[in-house]
């Protein structure tokens, strides 16, 4: 259940280790990529009859489809592969992969074919990969634009073409697989932005290329296992101030909800008293539906809090100001969203305080306020998510998450994590308070940032995916509901690690 965190490696990275596997290993990584490739297309193929296309590209990555294509045709399979680029410009192992491609008996196609009448069995994008190096346009383009109206899986080698491997940002048109096998190890485009959106299934290839004992991976897909150490039972001979105090500071008029869902969620994760800020003067004093927390006038707070937030319906009054000036300074573990992330960006001083901090100070920005953030602007954050976070984290040394699709996680000391859990449905109001309330809770408990970070990112995208499951959400998922799963998944793995080994 607690499988290792898998290394996510950019383009450099790759190329690094390619240059360390031994010049002459056989078989070559090529013909090794190519063969496990068509290995995890067998499983697509299943009571699929009918020719396979393969569209092969001018590089490498056209190689690969070539050892694919010739792989299906030797076990009997019709293949039609389709290669337009200039054999002459071709580098040598793909030259070779053609080359034995015709061996086998094939010869390639100079235009793409229209479909046959039963449609193909499996649609097979070995155009580009991580050598992708510009915007498709003209043939290239129309090829993927073709292959994308195909009614049938469709299967990307390495990347779908299209989709820059750093960044998943589409340049110009990009292929839309329904499964990728990517070779070697992840990286980040298929991860974050549109690349969930373009790979389909991800599966990886390690070719039997030990990646991470030659490069040691900065970046990591987030699994359970990253924060696996603070799985621990709970000692029976406990209080709840063994639990920590949190509190939450927000709540400007007719932003109350945003304060009183983030904790909730805090009380809801566990911890063990929870305090609400509210900045409007006619907040309520009590939340019936959880009489638990104590809600106060925001500058009326017990301030040796384990753990503060400050953010959720902030506003950016002067008060909001004052209260995130003041919070900055105590000496406790510090989360800061929404309208104080906004504060912050607007006030280089604080700025320069925050980074100076001892205790942690963890940022839970959207692109736009990233952006706001770095002085730049959501476009610029988006365009290489996990450069902007990991800038945001290194300039005010805070630990980063950088919410959207495929949520980056950037630490202080340079590494970084990207998360898989979480869908469309979480685009709703109140879904960053609950994170925040998670969050906090995690860190008043004790955990360290970082993991408490990537703990609570990783369960607020699965107590989405899980209520998805039962019908709840995509659509009309709201944020409330998020609160209960997350604590019953979060006990199922208190309880899986102690199965597992306490
Ligand atoms: N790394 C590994 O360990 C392994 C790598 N393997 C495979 O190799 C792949 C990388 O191969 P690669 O370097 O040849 O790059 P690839 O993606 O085929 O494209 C390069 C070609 O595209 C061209 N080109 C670029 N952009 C373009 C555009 N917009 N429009 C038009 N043309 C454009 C570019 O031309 P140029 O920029 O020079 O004009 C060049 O000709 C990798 O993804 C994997 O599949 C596996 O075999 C084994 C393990
Ligand atoms: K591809």
């Amino acid at each position: 259940m607690f499988l290792p965190a898998q290394p996510i490696y950019p383009v450099a990275g790759i190329r690094e280790i390619e240059a360390r596997v031994m010049p002459g290993a056989k078989p070559s990584l090529m013909e090794r990529a190519g063969r496990a490739a068509a290995e995890d297309a067998v499983r697509l193929l299943i009571d699929r009859p009918g020719p396979i296309l393969v569209a092969c590209g001018p590089g490498n990555n056209g190689g690969d489809g070539f050892v694919l294509a010739r792989h299906f045709r030797q076990a009997g399979r019709e293949v039609v592969a389709a290669y337009a680029d200039d054999p002459a410009r071709m580098p040598p192992d793909a030259a070779k992969a053609l080359a034995d491609f015709r061996a086998s008996g094939g010869e390639p196609v100079s235009s793409l074919p229209a479909a046959p009448a039963g449609g193909w069995a499996l649609v097979v994008d070995a155009l580009f990969g991580i050598g992708l190096t510009r915007p498709l346009e003209g043939r290239h383009a129309e090829w993927i634009g073709a292959l994308n109206q195909q009614n049938a899986p469709r299967f990307a080698l390495d990347m779908p073409s299209g989709l820059d491997t750093d960044t998943g940002r589409v340049l110009g048109i990009a292929f839309r697989a329904t499964h990728t096998t990517t070779f070697i190890a992840l990286k980040p485009g298929l991860l974050t932005l549109d690349g969930p959106d373009h790979a389909g299934e991800v599966s990886v290839q390690r070719l039997d290329v030990d990646a991470a004992g030659w490069l040691p991976p900065l970046g990591h897909a987030v699994r359970p296992s990253l924060f696996r150490p603070q799985l621990t039972p709970r000692a029976r001979n406990s209080h709840k101030g063994s639990y920590g105090d949190t509190a939450i500071l927000g709540g400007a008029p007719g932003m109350c909800g945003a304060a009183l869902l983030a904790a909730r969620a805090a009380l809801w994760l566990g911890t063990g008293r929870v305090y609400a800020g509210l900045l409007d003067p006619r907040a309520p004093t009590v939340d019936v539906s959880n009489p638990e927390l104590m809600l106060r006038p925001a500058d009326e707070l017990p301030e040796q809090v384990s753990a503060l937030a400050i953010g959720p319906g902030l506003g950016r009054s002067d008060a909001a100001a004052a209260l995130l000036a003041r919070s900055v300074c105590l000496d406790r573990p510090l989360v800061l969203d929404a309208d104080a992330l906004n504060l912050l960006a607007a006030d280089p001083a604080l700025q320069r305080v925050l980074a100076a901090r001892a205790a942690p100070t963890l940022l839970t920005p959207h692109p736009a306020e990233a952006g706001r953030l770095l002085a730049s602007d959501t476009a610029a954050v988006q365009a290489d998510r996990v450069a902007a976070a990991l800038e945001l984290s290194a300039r005010l040394r805070a630990e980063v998450v950088l919410k959207g699709c495929g949520s980056v996680i950037a630490c202080s000391d340079g590494r970084w994590y990207i998360n898989g859990t979480g869908h469309p449905g979480m685009a709703s109001a109140g879904m960053g308070d609950v994170l925040t309330g998670l969050l906090v809770a995690l860190l008043a408990q004790g955990w360290p940032a970082e993991r408490a970070l990537i703990g609570a990112v990783h369960l607020h995208g699965a107590a989405a995916d899980r209520l998805s499951r039962e019908g709840i959400g995509p659509v009309g998922l709201t944020a409330s509901e998020v609160i209960g799963t997350a604590r019953g998944l979060l006990n199922g793995w208190l309880l899986e690690a102690q199965r597992n080994g306490g």
